[in-house]
């Protein structure tokens, strides 16, 4: 069974001794990874405890680089992102977001009662 976390969770894991990023609402330690990324360490630390499905996507990893990904997966994303800048899409998943303690069950699909 895999384990679920919030995004406000995962934000806390965000130094390069415990690195956690979310992708396309999973969620990975990426701490020992850090090292060996050829890409460098900066921009993963940049995405840490944060969502990197955009920059990751962008520069168009291979399948390789999506298997070392998948072997890093602790968990998945319960309640969505916190925020999005761009590309939201305002039909995500319950508007509300943050602490709310019913995040999970935002996730399954029940939705928050929107007044
Ligand atoms: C932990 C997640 C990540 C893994 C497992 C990963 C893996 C890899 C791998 C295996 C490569 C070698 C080329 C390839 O096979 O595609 C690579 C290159 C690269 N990665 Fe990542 N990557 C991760 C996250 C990121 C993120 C978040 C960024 C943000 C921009 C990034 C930027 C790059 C860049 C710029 C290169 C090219 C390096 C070069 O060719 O000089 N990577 N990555």
């Amino acid at each position: 069974m895999s384990k679920t976390f919030t995004a406000e969770e995962v934000s806390q894991h965000n130094t390069r001794d415990d690195l956690w990023i979310i992708y396309n609402n999973k969620v990975y330690d990426v701490t020992q990874y850090l090292d060996e990324h050829p890409g460098g360490e900066e921009v993963i630390l940049d995405c840490g405890g944060d969502d990197s499905t955009e920059p990751f996507d962008d520069i168009g990893h291979s399948e390789d680089a999506h298997e070392i990904l998948a072997g890093l997966c602790i968990g998945e994303l319960s309640g969505g992102l916190k925020k999005k800048t761009k590309d939201a899409g305002a039909s995500g998943s319950g508007s509300s977001d943050s602490t709310l303690p019913l995040a999970g069950l935002a996730a399954s699909g029940v939705g928050f009662p929107t007044q």
